[in-house]
């Protein structure tokens, strides 16, 4: 497995594989890999010949108020889980290789990449920039690493969501491919933010996918107000001591604007954002609304 950190290595390498006649997959991660991680790096050994996994806590996405500083950086460990899994090349840049002119957008010349609707809901209401900072170094990703496939998870939807919209509206010659969530035994879904949890905040936790699934529930027992899917999502959450809920969500799969009636054949997104502490969890599902709702 070779290691790259500046982009002209990392093009060398994808050109050396697209002229020996293989695909290659991106998996982008910002690090501390946990098995979520290794669904996408699977996948995409399915999907392509050469797999190439990034590594960048990307600044341009935290929220100034957010974990950037404190967001866990286990580069050699990572690198060691990769080599076992036969991962070809780690794309892992630094600050200066992805941002020549600088993370800080704002003394710079800058062109940048508007999520507009995308954004107004779900994190995207909660966390300033987060989106904007996303797509730019996805975009920045995607240039130098030249994948034919990129994968994402699912655990991160409206950031799925968001990156389908940008390689359609872009035209971006990439396939994006979504990776259903991975849980631990309890039901919580990984997260590398999941180490920032107390045991007592860690015991609760699994209460947030139980939000989910009452919500996936109620849409399957013919439930067709969004608020009342809404109010079965937050009972569960009302048993956590620790949560305090950002949002509880049913947005249009899609255009992730709020939906108020569900229809039959409709595809909506349910979501939670929950703090516990300083920890912000997050989970979803991408429901189809049965016919007999
Ligand atoms: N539990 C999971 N199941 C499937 N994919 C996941 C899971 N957790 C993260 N991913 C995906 O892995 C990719 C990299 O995510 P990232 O490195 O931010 O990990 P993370 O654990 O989600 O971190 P964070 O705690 O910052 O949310 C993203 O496409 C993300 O959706
Ligand atoms: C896609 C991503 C690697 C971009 O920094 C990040 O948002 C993530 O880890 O989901
Ligand atoms: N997994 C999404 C990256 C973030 O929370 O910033």
């Amino acid at each position: 497995m070779t290691t790259l950190t500046n982009v002209a290595a990392m093009h060398e390498w994808a050109d050396a594989q697209h002229q020996r006649g293989a695909t290659i997959a991106l998996v982008p991660t910002m690090g501390a890999l946990h098995s979520g991680h290794l669904a996408l790096v699977n996948e995409a050994k399915r999907q392509a010949d050469a797999v190439v996994t990034s590594i960048f806590v990307n600044p341009t996405q935290f929220a100034p108020d957010e974990d950037y500083d404190a967001y866990p950086r286990p580069l050699d460990t990572d690198r060691e889980i990769l080599a076992e899994r036969d991962v070809d090349a780690v794309f892992a840049p630094t600050v200066e290789a992805m941002y020549p002119f600088g993370a800080s957008t704002t003394e710079e010349p800058y062109v940048s990449v508007d999520v507009h609707t995308l954004n107004d809901h779900l994190c995207g209401a909660h966390r300033p920039g987060h989106f904007e900072g996303v797509v730019t170094v996805v975009t920045k990703l995607l240039n130098a690493c030249k994948p034919d496939v990129a994968v994402f998870g699912q655990k991160d939807a409206q950031q799925l969501v968001i990156l389908k919209h940008l390689a359609h509206s872009l035209l971006f010659d990439v396939e994006i491919v979504g990776v259903p969530t991975v849980r631990e035994d309890d039901g919580l879904a990984c997260s590398s933010r999941n180490a920032y949890l107390s045991d007592a905040e860690r015991a609760e936790a699994p209460q947030v996918y139980a939000a989910i699934q009452a919500g996936e529930q109620a849409i399957a027992s013919g439930e067709q107000h969004a608020e009342a899917v809404v109010r079965a999502m937050q009972k569960p959450l009302d048993q956590a001591e620790h949560a305090r809920v950002q949002y509880a969500s049913v947005v249009d799969a899609s255009s992730l604007q709020p939906v108020t009636h569900l229809h039959p054949g409709d595809d909506v997104l349910i979501a939670v954002a929950v703090f516990f502490g300083d920890t912000r969890l997050i989970d979803n599902a991408f429901v189809h609304v049965p016919s007999s709702a």
